[in-house]
């Protein structure tokens, strides 16, 4: 179905997950670029740093008052977490039918926010204006896990392996590369902030160990589950086979995703299906990769929903 093309703006569009954002938006048939923000790359041709991006675009520095001026009919957050707050007041301000799509943290508690994970969440109110993207790690433990809920009897573990991208542009030990050679880094080991995110909105306790490694992109994350009633095998693979049959971003495998498989593509794979002898205990594998359905992709089918789009318009399959 054709549609009349709708804007989007980018604000933090230096970073990681603003590339990919700028590259899907370019290639989309119904959206096109407003204005791309970088305080540091202020004046430079977008086509100099951005592969698959061809066009005049340059970037800008807008502040926070700037934004609404631009006459985005969205505009994408991409900012590190606390820094949202100035651009969304300015926007409900001065242009609050602006379809705002945060990639932080800042409004996944906020419940006047809808909290934007298509495949859990979508529903008859998908037009919304105001919208939360789940990150990486908490899109990968939620997809791993909901098939599980009405079975679990206790906690569930998760222990995810995030790519170095997943910390940002902005130096810490987490991204840099000499301290991650041959090397696996654990950091905040009881209540990371998505421990508390996928809790709340499974409403089920979760236990969640972080670690980063020395590949670029990339998230793997393995869920063990104590269960209430004993599965075996095939029924827990039918049940995830079951629950995301008709979602075109997410893969049921009988075998264990591999992270470097994943990398660069756009959706989830879920398998390794694997359970204890007294079929008390599950264990599943999911992959994603952490710029694309952890970030980009994400907004990408949130913007599509909000703009009564085709979900999946502009992502290639
Ligand atoms: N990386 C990932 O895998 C994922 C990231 N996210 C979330 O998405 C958001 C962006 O992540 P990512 O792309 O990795 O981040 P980066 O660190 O790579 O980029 C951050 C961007 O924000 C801009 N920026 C930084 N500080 C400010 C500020 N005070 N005011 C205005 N602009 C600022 C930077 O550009 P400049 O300094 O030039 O202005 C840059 O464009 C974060 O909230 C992150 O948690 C979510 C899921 C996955
Ligand atoms: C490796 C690494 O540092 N990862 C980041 C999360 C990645 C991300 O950006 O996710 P959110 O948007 O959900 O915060 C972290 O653990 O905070």
């Amino acid at each position: 179905m054709e549609h009349p093309v709708r804007t989007v703006g980018i604000v933090g569009a230096r970073g990681h997950t603003g590339a990919e954002l700028i590259r899907l938006i370019h290639g989309h048939p119904s959206l096109q670029l407003a204005f791309v923000s970088s305080r540091e790359l202020d004046g430079q041709r977008v086509d100099a740093r951005v592969d698959g991006y061809a066009g005049d675009l340059h970037y800008g520095n807008y502040a926070a008052d700037a934004v609404p001026g631009q006459g985005a009919d969205a505009v994408v957050l991409a900012l590190p977490n606390g820094k949202a707050a100035p651009f969304v007041e300015a926007l409900d301000r001065h242009a609050p039918d602006t379809v705002v799509v945060d990639l932080s943290a800042d409004y996944r508690f906020d419940d006047s926010w809808y909290y934007g994970l298509p495949e859990l969440t979508r529903g008859g109110q998908d037009r919304q204006r105001r919208i939360s993207n789940p990150g990486c790690y908490a899109t990968a433990m939620q997809l791993a896990i909901a098939p599980l809920l009405g079975l679990l009897d206790g906690p569930v573990q998760a222990f995810g392996v995030s790519g170095y991208s997943g910390a940002g542009t902005t130096p810490s030990d987490r991204n840099n590369v000499e301290l991650l050679r041959d090397n696996l880094m654990p950091y905040a080991l009881a209540g990371h902030i998505h421990e508390r995110e996928v809790a709340r909105q499974l409403g089920t306790p979760v236990e969640f160990m972080p670690h980063v490694a020395a590949h670029f992109r990339g998230i793997t994350m393995t869920v063990n589950a104590h269960l209430a009633e004993a599965v075996d095998v095939a029924a827990l693979a039918a049940r995830y086979r079951d629950r995301y049959a008709h979602e075109p971003l997410v893969q049921v495998l009988d075998e264990a995703p591999w992270v470097s498989r994943i990398a660069g593509r756009h959706g989830v794979e879920i398998g390794g299906f694997t359970v204890s002898a007294d079929g008390r205990r599950a264990v599943v594998v999911a992959t994603l990769d952490n710029l694309l359905k952890g970030a980009a992709t994400q907004a990408l089918q949130n913007l599509n929903l909000a703009f009564g789009f085709d979900e999946t318009a502009g992502i290639p399959l």
